[in-house]
């Protein structure tokens, strides 16, 4: 970028890269493409192993993640929601921390992933490799996904997946289509599958179609953002719950980001690809902080659900 300033996307019809932040009431930070400059770089993944990164994790209150998702339990089985997403941030201190080592151990261990570093001297640093597309679009085209359900890979066991995390998906697949009927047309659901991100497995629907002719970037993102893969069901009533009852600021984590050029007058460039922002962490100080999260339904056991996050953080405490 050319400069410090701060720019914000008014209606998604710049073209630029944006970073958006997970409460969809707040501002999108955009870097517009005419003040961007482009640089290309092959990199050897090979790490210098004579640098060590030494770290100690603390686990923000196990006790207090569990009684949040209690509450949450607690609420869908009186019928306020069907399904929310809580999730928590986890503190690693940093005696060393060397960026590229960290970006080329996420290349390697995420070959299937949107892997990045972000940075804005006003905002901070950020990095993640996320598995869920929020919104491919290229012309009247577009693709999504529904993707929800966890569970560790194990690659010597044949894979089942319970009904908790195959509803707890059907519900991403359905809120998605409903979304849509009104913006898209042609929709199509591709056969549900699983998926590996690092050394997890999810459940992943694609879904596909065209755009309607007066369909804005704008309608669609908010038609999808928050999804229930990262909020829940219905999105209001849980949007309030992780907002008043999660005890730390979410900001960019379950946000999403990426290209957006959809209003290019440029033949072949009407393209916007972006990402939900999961499986990332945000450097401050010789501190990172790392976000995980799962979703919660009415079958969900509050123990399970804090090693799902377990599982989540290790990951990214590997890389680091
Ligand atoms: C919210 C997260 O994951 C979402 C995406 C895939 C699987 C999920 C799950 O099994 O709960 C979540 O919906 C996260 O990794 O922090």
């Amino acid at each position: 970028m050319k400069d410090d300033a701060l720019h914000y996307s008014k209606n998604y019809n710049e073209s630029g890269f944006v970073f958006a932040p997970f409460n969809n009431e707040e501002n999108t930070i955009l870097f517009p493409k005419e003040n961007a400059e482009f640089l290309q770089e092959k990199l050897e993944l090979k790490i210098d192993t004579s640098v060590k990164e030494p770290f100690i994790s603390s686990h923000s209150s196990k006790e207090n993640h569990i009684k949040i998702i209690k509450k949450a339990i607690d609420s869908i089985k009186m019928g306020t929601m069907q399904k929310v997403v809580i999730s928590r941030e986890e503190l690693v201190f940093l005696e060393k921390f060397v960026l590229i080592n960290v970006f080329k151990k996420l290349l390697s261990t995420y070959n299937n992933a949107f892997v990045y570093v972000w940075y804005h001297p006003k905002i901070g640093l950020w990095l993640g490799a996320t598995p869920e597309t929020l919104l491919e679009v290229e012309q009247a085209v577009f693709n999504t996904m529904s993707l929800a359900g966890t569970q560790v890979a194990n690659s010597n066991e044949h894979i089942v997946w319970k009904s908790k995390e195959l509803e707890e998906q059907q519900l991403v697949t359905d809120f998605i289509k409903q979304q849509l009927k009104n913006i898209a047309n042609s929709l199509k659901i591709n056969k549900t599958e699983t998926i590996k991100a690092g050394s997890l497995l999810h459940l992943r629907t694609k879904v596909s179609g065209n755009l309607n002719k007066k369909s804005t970037l704008k309608e669609l993102i908010a038609a999808l953002h928050p999804t229930p893969a990262v909020c829940g069901l219905p999105r209001n009533v849980a949007k309030d719950f992780i907002l008043e009852n999660e005890n730390y600021q979410r900001s960019f984590y379950t946000g999403f980001l990426g290209e957006i050029n959809f209003n290019s007058s440029k033949k072949g460039k009407k393209e916007t690809h972006l990402f939900v922002n999961l499986r990332c962490m945000k450097i401050n100080n010789h501190k990172a902080s790392i976000y995980v999260g799962g979703g919660i339904t009415k079958d969900s056991i509050a123990n399970k659900e804090w090693e799902e996050t377990v599982s989540k953080s290790k990951t990214m405490n590997r890389v680091l």
